[in-house]
């Protein structure tokens, strides 16, 4: 921005080797983990108090970097079980209180060594309960987190980063983290390790009904849930055709969660899930696969003021009014009142009212906004995989 006044940014106090600089100049100076560099994207805040290697591996988090309002975070150290994805698609982490050697017997490492291996910066001592105030105060803003161990930061260019950096609203992040290529879904535990990829998973696959996924981003724990249902999977990049979906012969249709603006992905996702629709296949979408099911069915998404992020959000089911408390994670939504006359809404935020879940009325095909999943999170909407994978013909 090159009209921009310049902005009286506070001085390093002694001993800072961390820093979160916003695009409106703010500037919040802590002790820096993990890696060492400079990340920029939305700054967002989670308020689950656990699950924070679920979190920041979940694809969906690509772009962001995670305020965790719960103070104590690390302290259950990393291991290989409790990922979403092979990787941490957050780009970072901003918390309260420093990582500590971790107490449980599952830890295989800290958390500040599994973020310095996978790249990923963290930035710790920071007031996370007034930064949070200010992120629900303001929106989430762009920003940038930087870690050096010296202690040298170049201030003003970590401003020019975070005000150039163009924002989440149209960005498509989807195909940037799916998979490269088709793959059967299957895992098992060998050396410590999960092992994904070598075939479907579920003992006597081949009675299973089969489910093919697009995968815009999406956590392992679905796929599990898929197959726990009694489904097997097979997964497909976010760009994937019609004619590639179909020549896996599916029962079935998947859309995962994932990153970005569902508007952006929609430019190559949508017409893909009309024709899907037309087939009269079952349907199911999670997150940005809801998202995704609103946009093809013509209605519009909208980025909100306040996103959603935690494990504790409550969502009523209204068809018997019961409700579900459910893990979430989305800045954008479904706009209700552009729904059209074919689409009922299912489920509503009871924190903002806003959508959480859809049904077409002529066509097997429902979505919810939240995550199901449960990971992390409580279970209460694990019946949404029995009804879907429950509406598939085995063979
Ligand atoms: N978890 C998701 O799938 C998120 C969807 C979308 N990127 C949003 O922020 O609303």
């Amino acid at each position: 921005m090159a009209d921009a006044k310049p902005i009286a940014m506070p001085a390093k106090p002694d001993g800072a080797t961390g820093v979160l600089v916003l695009a409106t100049g703010e500037v919040a100076w802590g002790r820096g983990f993990g890696a060492e560099g400079a990340a920029v994207g939305e700054v967002c805040f989670h308020t689950a108090m656990t699950g924070y290697q679920e979190i920041m591996t979940d694809p969906s988090f690509a772009g962001q970097i995670i305020t965790f309002t719960f103070p104590h975070i690390g302290n259950v150290g990393a291991n290989p079980d409790d990922i979403e994805a092979d990787a941490p698609h957050a780009l970072g982490m901003i918390v309260r209180e420093d990582v500590t050697a971790p107490s449980n017997f599952r830890a295989v490492e800290r958390l500040d060594g599994w973020m310095k291996r996978h790249t990923r910066i963290g930035l710790a001592g920071i007031d996370t309960r007034a930064l949070t105030r200010r992120i629900r105060a303001g929106g989430a803003p762009n920003g940038v987190v930087a870690h050096s161990a010296s202690g040298d930061f170049d201030l003003p260019a970590l401003l020019e980063m975070a005000r150039g950096w163009p924002g989440l609203e149209g960005m498509d992040l989807a195909k940037t983290v799916s998979t490269e290529a088709h793959y059967a879904w299957g895992e098992s535990r060998e050396g410590g390790v999960w092992r994904l990829g070598f075939g479907y998973g579920g003992s006597d696959a081949g009675a299973r009904p089969h489910v093919v996924a697009i995968d815009y981003g999406s956590k392992h724990n679905i796929f599990r849930n898929l197959v726990r249902a009694g489904a097997k999977v097979s997964v497909l990049p976010a760009e994937a055709t019609f004619e590639q979906v179909m020549a896996l012969d599916p029962d079935g249709i998947f859309l995962s969660n994932g990153p970005g603006d569902p508007a952006a992905t929609g430019t190559y996702a949508v017409p893909v899930i009309r024709q899907l629709l037309d087939t009269g296949k079952p349907l199911f979408g999670i997150c940005l696969g809801h998202q995704l099911l609103g946009l093809a069915v013509g209605a519009t998404t909208t980025k909100m003021f306040q996103g959603h992020r935690g494990a504790n959000h409550p969502v009523k089911r209204l068809a018997d009014g019961v409700v579900e408390i459910t893990s979430m994670n989305h800045g954008f939504a479904v706009e209700r009142d552009s729904l059209p006359a074919n689409v009922r809404e299912t489920h509503v935020s009871l924190f903002d009212g806003s959508n959480a879940g859809l049904e077409l009325t002529d066509r097997p095909a429902f979505s919810v906004q939240y995550h199901p999943e449960a990971s992390p999170g409580p279970q209460d909407s694990l019946y949404l995989f029995e009804r879907f994978v429950g509406s598939l013909s085995p063979r």
